[in-house]
């Protein structure tokens, strides 16, 4: 009553007052709690970052996410706190302790943000580590050995034909080099062919000249460089909280014209696919008939009672999931290679004379054990573009759930977000000498310096696909992609840097701290990575 009367009392300007400082008073009581009285208080990191969260929102939003959490590390140590509940651990103990089975941690909001709907979550975006078992099961039979070996052929048929248009290129100028070529753009157009291929059954030809879906991978990196943010943002907890309250409708009515675009294309690749299952069932066809694309796996992955697994909107989530998370990530740590075979000319050279000693003939270069287990420097250099440019740089969120968790050695409890920065680990001067020089030699026990000890030690911060349940299901399958098209490449060109292309996809001595290294290939981090170049002329190998 006397309130009531009180605030009628009150002027526009005296009630203005009472909730400035009703609101100065929270913001400066959460402020020094967050200084003093948060469970991460002891924890170094810049001052701002302890108090908001809005810091590393404004480093995220400059893709600059993985290169800022470096610097931090090089100011305030392996383990510092770059928001108020946010904590990065960058040794090898944190990657066992955080992403290993038992680990009492989940994936948290940062996910939350890109389902389109409840329905459409997927065995990368869900956070329900019962619904990620049911889905990762089908998911590992997608990519089982024998998944593989079956996939296997059309990854050459695309990469035959791709190198062709290569050999177009050359033929076009005059027959010794090739005109100038910008594999950001050339590797992304093989990957996702490849890619069109294994999970859908059918190529989309973006590599051919004539192609009219060459747009489709600019449409991906819009839908991740406006997602990604909103996502490690301090809203993002209220985002997903709206999302199944009008949110979600409110975005499908307005999405911008990219991402409705983008979303058009997954819809109708999952739905060419579903039709092409539906007509082979209907028709009684033999079972040696179905293409065993990743597709197949979906859409046949059958529940307890025998009904399918997957609905039609999840089967549009994962079909999304896999195009980004298969086509992008490949496409960047090929790009990325053809990089460093251009800078390091002495690399490419001894890469060409071990794969052309294995495989006298470039038909004869295949997966397996010659090619990946046998070719130590080809193996080696792609580890090492891969520590260098690791495809998703920065950090891969963590939620402490009830009871906490010790991480080396000291106690984190519920609620926390920890994570390991694939970028700090792999640029940690405690694991890796030079940690900015590209060096293969780092991985071969005996070369060039390298011990079992160093060697041991480089693989404990190795961490391109992460660790744990959630790492990659589609290691082996990049691993073999990445290795047939080198050896191709060195196989039949030698490969040189457009001396008219200056230093594209390369850092710069006044670019910020982090991005200083001219041979050091330039990741714009937006979850997975956008890149620039090279710009590369090839010629037919002697
Ligand atoms: C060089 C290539 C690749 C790199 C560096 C890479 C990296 C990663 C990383 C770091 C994660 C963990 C993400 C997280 O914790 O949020 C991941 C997850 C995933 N990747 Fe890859 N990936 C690559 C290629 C592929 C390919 C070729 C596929 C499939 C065609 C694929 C499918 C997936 C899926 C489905 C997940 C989610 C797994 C889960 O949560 O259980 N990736 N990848």
């Amino acid at each position: 009553m006397f309130l009531t009367s009180a605030i009628g009392n009150l002027s526009y300007l005296g009630v203005s007052a009472l909730v400035a400082t009703l609101l100065s008073g929270y913001v400066v009581s959460m402020a020094v709690y967050r200084l003093f009285f948060h469970p991460l208080a002891k924890y170094p990191g810049p001052f701002w970052c302890k108090i908001s969260g809005w810091p590393a929102h404004y480093h995220t939003s400059k893709q600059n996410r993985h290169v800022w959490l470096w610097s931090l590390q090089q100011q305030y140590g392996p383990t510092f706190r770059y928001t108020p509940d946010k904590l990065s651990v960058n040794t090898p103990t944190g990657l066992k302790e955080i992403y290993n089975p038992k680990a009492n941690v989940g994936k948290g909001d940062y996910y939350g943000v890109y389902p389109r709907s409840p329905e459409a979550v997927t065995t990368w975006n869900t956070t329900s580590k019962e619904t990620h078992n049911r889905k990762r099961r089908v998911m590992n039979n997608a990519f089982s050995d024998k998944a593989l070996r079956n996939a296997e052929p059309f990854v050459h048929a695309n990469l035959n034909r791709w190198c062709d248009l290569i050999k177009g290129e050359i033929d076009k100028n005059g027959g010794e080099w090739s005109g100038s070529l910008n594999m950001a753009d050339w590797t992304s157009h093989l990957i996702f062919d490849i890619l069109g291929d294994l999970c859908f059954g059918k190529c989309f030809d973006m590599k051919e000249h004539d192609s009219k879906l060459r747009y489709v991978p600019g449409l991906m990196i819009e839908f991740m460089a406006v997602t990604h943010p909103i996502a490690f943002s301090p809203l993002a907890a209220i985002w997903v909280w709206l999302k199944p309250r009008g949110l979600n409708s409110l975005l499908t009515l307005a999405l911008p014209p990219a991402l409705a675009d983008w979303a058009g294309f997954v819809q109708k690749c999952f739905e060419e696919r579903a039709k092409v299952e539906e007509d082979i069932k209907s028709q009684d066809k033999p079972e040696s008939d179905i293409r065993k694309d990743f597709f197949h796996y979906l859409v046949s992955a059958t529940d307890p009672n025998g009904k399918p697994s997957y609905g039609s909107d999840e089967l549009f989530g994962e079909s999304e999931s896999l195009i980004i998370a298969g086509s992008d990530t490949t496409a960047t740590s090929t790009a990325a290679a053809t990089f460093y075979l251009v800078r390091n000319p002495e690399v490419q050279a001894r890469l060409a004379a071990e794969v052309r000693q294995a495989f006298p003939s470039v038909e004869d270069i295949k997966g397996g054990d010659l090619l990946q287990k046998q070719c130590k420097y080809l193996q080696a250099f792609i580890k090492e573009s891969l520590r260098m440019s690791p495809p998703t740089p920065a950090d891969m969120p963590r939620e402490i759930g009830p009871g906490g968790i010790s991480i080396d050695g000291e106690y984190v409890p519920q609620g926390v977000v920890l994570s390991t920065c694939a970028f700090c680990l792999h640029h940690s001067k405690d694991l890796y000498d030079e940690p900015f020089t590209f060096r293969p030699e780092r991985w071969i026990v005996g070369e060039k310096g390298s011990t079992v000890e160093s060697v041991a030690r480089a693989d404990s911060g190795y961490m391109p696909f992460s660790a744990g349940p959630r790492s990659c299901p589609g290691k082996n399958l990049a691993y073999l992609e990445m290795s047939v098209v080198i050896a191709k490449l060195v196989h039949q060109f030698e490969l040189r840097q457009d001396p008219k292309s200056g230093n594209l996809g390369g850092g710069s001595p006044d670019n910020i701290e982090g991005r200083r290294e001219a041979d050091q290939y330039q990741l714009y981090d937006i979850f997975v990575s956008m890149r620039y170049g090279p710009v590369v002329q090839f010629k037919r190998r002697a």
